[in-house]
């Protein structure tokens, strides 16, 4: 399935009715589609509100409040939105409202009769603003509506996206609707996948309503039990060495356990030899709480590339726990220059944010794997322009750099570049994962599942992609199993097995 931006949703909506549904009749499936899941979910006799903007998303609403009137539910409508400023098809939509006899009224404030029909709802529905939000504070009555709505003890539904909620990056025009159910009108717009999209959004529903995604060529994709990649089978006439052997640098003194855990995940995922590059003054303490199937090998500042040299990678992982003491800038180099698949993660970042130039040449598939915070080191970017538009600054970055950029957080998104114009970068939103994972640790065993993967498959980006989700949905068993808020780092790696063998595509190992 597609993520779009609203620009994007708004072609597919002008080229759906181009070819040949009228507008009229997907406001009429838009509605139906919604108030099917409303009708699904509520009591016959619960009071519904329906808050109706001026534009297509409040004639949705209005298509909604007529099916529940025609099914004799309790039903109001309160339509938020200048009536001369109605679109065609809500002018429509009034009409037929008015025949119908559905009671309404439109609010000018929060006065004590809005109050009142907002506290004596058990449900209110959004369809104030949708897809044609602009980016423009609400005018404070509107505001103060939405502020006291949110308070209220009614379920709410919005229709496609809270109002408010930009679908652009999931940030809000300064207020937005929270609701607990958001009936996604045909695809997820970025915005909700973003930020404080998913908070607003509650639980989600795509509905389809018959608009083609066809008609976008929107490169971002839903990354879920459909869209992984496969891992190939096992041979039976394989070994250790075809599995690859992983080379991972990290830990320093203070960070030690960033190491043992990228290095744990990594074998667990499946590489047939890892060995971890510790610096000299930790490595009998890192030797000895090791795994016993790892290999741990000391480095000094001046030996390290020769170390390295003397043993034979298929990959290299270099960042968890290195810290910013000792000088990288030269092994980062010689990795690159390896040509084999290198993957960056933590302090390898702020090492590599001296010398990004090196990205500039290089033959080898490489990987980073950023939270917001080290891409914007990395970009030299503050985190308002992050937030306003890391979507473009990511796809850019890995387009210039032609590098498989991993931009971590609650939806973790896997940048694949395709050329290089930003426009055709892959961009990949995984649907695993929970608030359970923001634990110290969690990163640097993403790190290593996806080292793990790298060394079993020729496409670097199927790694990348296979690890996020794995690695979320590891987070989602564990967080089942003990809550979120005990969740730790160690879960993951143990519930990997159970991920590996649960994930639909790879179960017939
Ligand atoms: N055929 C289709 O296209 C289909 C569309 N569908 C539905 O239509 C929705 C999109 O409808 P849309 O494009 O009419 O825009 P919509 O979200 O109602 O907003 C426009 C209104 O909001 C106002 N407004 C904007 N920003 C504001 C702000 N910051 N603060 C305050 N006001 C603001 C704006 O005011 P104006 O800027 O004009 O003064 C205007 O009145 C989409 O989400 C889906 O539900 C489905 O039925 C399927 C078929
Ligand atoms: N709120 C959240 N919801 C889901 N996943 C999260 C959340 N916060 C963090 N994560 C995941 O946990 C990992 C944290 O990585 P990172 O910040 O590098 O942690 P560390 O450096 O402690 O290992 C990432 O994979 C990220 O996607
Ligand atoms: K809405």
């Amino acid at each position: 399935m597609k993520v779009v931006t609203p620009a994007e949703m708004s072609e597919m909506d002008r080229q759906t009715i181009a070819h040949g549904i009228a507008d009229y009749e997907l406001m009429e499936r838009a509605g139906h589609c919604c108030f099917d899941v409303i009708d699904r979910e509520t009591a016959s006799d619960a009071k519904i509100l329906v808050l109706c903007g001026a534009g297509n998303n409040g004639g949705d609403g209005q298509v909604v409040a007529r099916l529940c009137f025609n099914q004799r539910r309790p039903v109001q409508v309160l339509f938020v939105g200048n009536p001369d400023h109605f679109t065609p098809n809500s002018e429509r939509n009034f009409k037929r409202l008015q025949d119908t006899g559905v009671p309404y009224a439109f609010f000018t404030e929060l006065d004590d009769n809005t109050e009142r029909m907002i506290r004596d709802a058990d449900v209110i529905v959004d369809a104030v603003l949708g897809n044609g939000l602009k980016n423009r504070p609400l005018y404070p009555n509107v505001a103060a509506l939405f502020e006291y709505v949110n308070q209220s003890k009614a379920v709410i539904y919005a229709i496609d996206i809270p109002s408010g909620l930009r679908g652009s990056n999931g940030l809000t025009v300064g207020q937005a609707i929270r609701a607990d159910r958001t009936l996604i009108i045909q695809n997820p717009k970025v915005g909700m996948l973003l930020e404080d999209g998913p908070d607003f959004l509650g639980e989600p529903t795509v509905l389809d309503v018959g608009i083609s995604e066809q008609y976008t060529d929107s490169q971002k994709k839903v990354l879920d039990d459909e869209s992984i990649p496969k891992l190939a089978k096992r041979l039976k006439n394989s070994n250790k060495y075809d599995y690859g052997a992983v080379s991972i640098v990290a830990g320093s003194r203070g960070m030690i356990g960033a190491g043992l855990m990228s290095s744990a995940a990594c074998l667990r995922s499946g590489a047939g030899l890892v060995t971890t590059w510790v610096p000299e003054s930790i490595y009998e303490i890192v030797a000895a709480q090791m795994p016993w199937e790892i290999m741990v090998k000391p480095y000094t500042q001046d030996n390290v590339i020769s170390q390295l040299k003397q043993q034979k990678a298929t990959a290299y992982v270099i960042g968890p726990g290195i810290g910013r003491k000792m000088l990288y800038a030269d092994l980062i180099k010689w990795l690159i220059e390896t040509g084999k698949p290198v993957v960056i993660d933590a302090d390898g970042l702020y090492h590599l944010s001296k010398i990004k130039s090196v990205l500039s040449e290089h033959a080898g598939p490489i990987i980073l794997t950023p939270h917001a915070g080290e891409f914007c080191r990395l970009c030299e970017i503050t985190k308002d322009e992050y937030k306003e538009n890391s979507t473009q600054i990511a796809s850019e970055f890995a387009a210039k750099y032609q590098v498989i950029l991993v931009l971590k957080g609650y939806r973790t998104r896997i940048f694949v570049p395709r050329g290089d114009d930003p426009a055709q970068c892959e961009i990949w939103f995984n649907t695993t994962g929970n608030p359970g994972m923001a634990t110290a640790g969690s990163g640097d065993i993403l790190t290593g599942i996806i080292a793990g993967l790298l060394s079993q498959t020729s496409r670097p980006e199927d790694a990348a992609k296979l690890g996020v989700y794995l690695h979320g949905l590891s987070g989602d068993m564990a967080a089942e199993q003990f809550g979120e808020c005990a969740l730790n780092a160690m879960h993951l790696i143990d519930k990997l097995p159970e991920s590996f063998k649960t994930t639909k595509r790879n179960a017939n190992e």
